[in-house]
């Protein structure tokens, strides 16, 4: 949704979507719901990571002749989006938060120094290849009337990385899941405690958000990895950040900044994290947090 809203900001949303055969009908159908005006499908099976969805896109950018090519930034979708750079010698803007469009053409934006500064780049010659970051888009286009046109793909056969085993991980929690959330409430270092941490549990349940953390609060087991907010966890643009605890470093900032409303706890009135909030509560957060978690279940009752 967030690749085909950015894409239509500037010009005409064309979606590619690859997977096994049984989903990609359903996976079709998702891309026109949001706003791709033509889908292109291409079945990829087994095991090899990125060599198949490259050939797809491959095929896809010699017929479409896209200006821009937009890569979730994932695992596999870099893996993916540098195979295709290589391949079809164009440039590649990595990490991208922006798309817009000047008098000359196609312009990105990247969000570098952990957030401190946005830089903008764009190609001298196309297509331009960018990779996207989760989360760091907020367009989102009108659903338009599904056009599926199976895509031709020759097998490059080049070599890849294969997946030979692998143990699913069995997901336990009922809560929204961080990234696409439109509520988080995030802990920090000023939680103490594993035990503690539970505070931001409840308070998160009762809000219907996600768990988020800093790497403070993560490197000290408070809460897993897969929560961890900022420049090396995950970015997010939530319409409430609710930061408990977190004094607001550079690297935290530059994962939530983003987010409509921020909201932060915090005894030290001089905590950064203050500069770029809309709404502070200067004070110990294990009387503020259990006060606001009753407040808010007294309003729902
Ligand atoms: C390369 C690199 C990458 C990094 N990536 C990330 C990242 O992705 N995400 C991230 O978060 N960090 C990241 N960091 C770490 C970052 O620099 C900070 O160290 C970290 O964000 C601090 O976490 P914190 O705010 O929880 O802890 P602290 O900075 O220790 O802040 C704790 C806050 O809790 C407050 N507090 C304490 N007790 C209470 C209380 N009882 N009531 C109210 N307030 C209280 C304190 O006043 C303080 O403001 C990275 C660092 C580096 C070098």
């Amino acid at each position: 949704a967030e690749a085909i809203g950015a894409a239509a900001s500037i010009g005409t949303p064309i979606a590619v979507v690859t997977g096994p055969a049984d989903a990609l009908p359903g996976l079709a159908e998702q891309a026109a719901s949001f706003g791709a005006a033509r889908v292109h499908t291409a079945v990829v099976e087994g095991a090899e990571l990125g060599a198949p969805a490259a050939d797809a896109f491959e095929a896809a950018a010699r017929l479409v002749q896209p200006e821009l090519v937009l890569v979730p930034a994932t695992v596999e979708g870099r893996e993916a989006a540098g195979r295709l750079a290589a391949r079809l010698r164009a440039p590649i803007a990595a990490d991208i938060v922006g798309v817009a469009r000047d008098e000359q053409g196609v312009v990105v934006r990247h969000s570098v120094y952990g957030g401190a500064y946005d830089v903008e780049s764009a190609a001298t010659y196309g297509p331009l290849i960018a990779t996207m970051r989760l989360g760091s888009i907020d367009d989102r286009a009108e659903a338009a009337a599904p056009d599926v046109q199976p895509l031709e793909v020759t097998a490059s056969g080049w070599r890849a990385a294969t997946i030979e085993s692998f143990e699913p991980i069995a997901q336990v929690s009922t809560r929204p899941d961080l990234r696409t959330a439109k509520r988080i409430v995030s802990g920090g270092r000023g939680l103490g405690s594993k035990e503690q941490f539970a505070l931001i549990e409840q308070l998160a349940d009762t809000l219907g958000a996600a768990v988020g953390a800093s790497r403070a609060a993560v490197d000290a087991g408070y809460v897993e990895p897969s929560a961890q907010v900022g420049q090396t966890g995950t970015s997010v643009s939530p319409d409430l950040y609710l930061a408990v605890g977190i004094s607001g470093a550079i690297q935290h900032r530059a994962g939530m900044q983003t987010a409509k409303t921020i909201v932060a706890i915090d005894r030290d009135a001089s905590a950064p994290i203050f500069e770029i909030a809309d709404l502070g509560v200067v004070g110990d957060l294990f009387t503020i947090v259990p006060q606001l978690t009753a407040a808010l279940e007294a309003r729902k009752g």
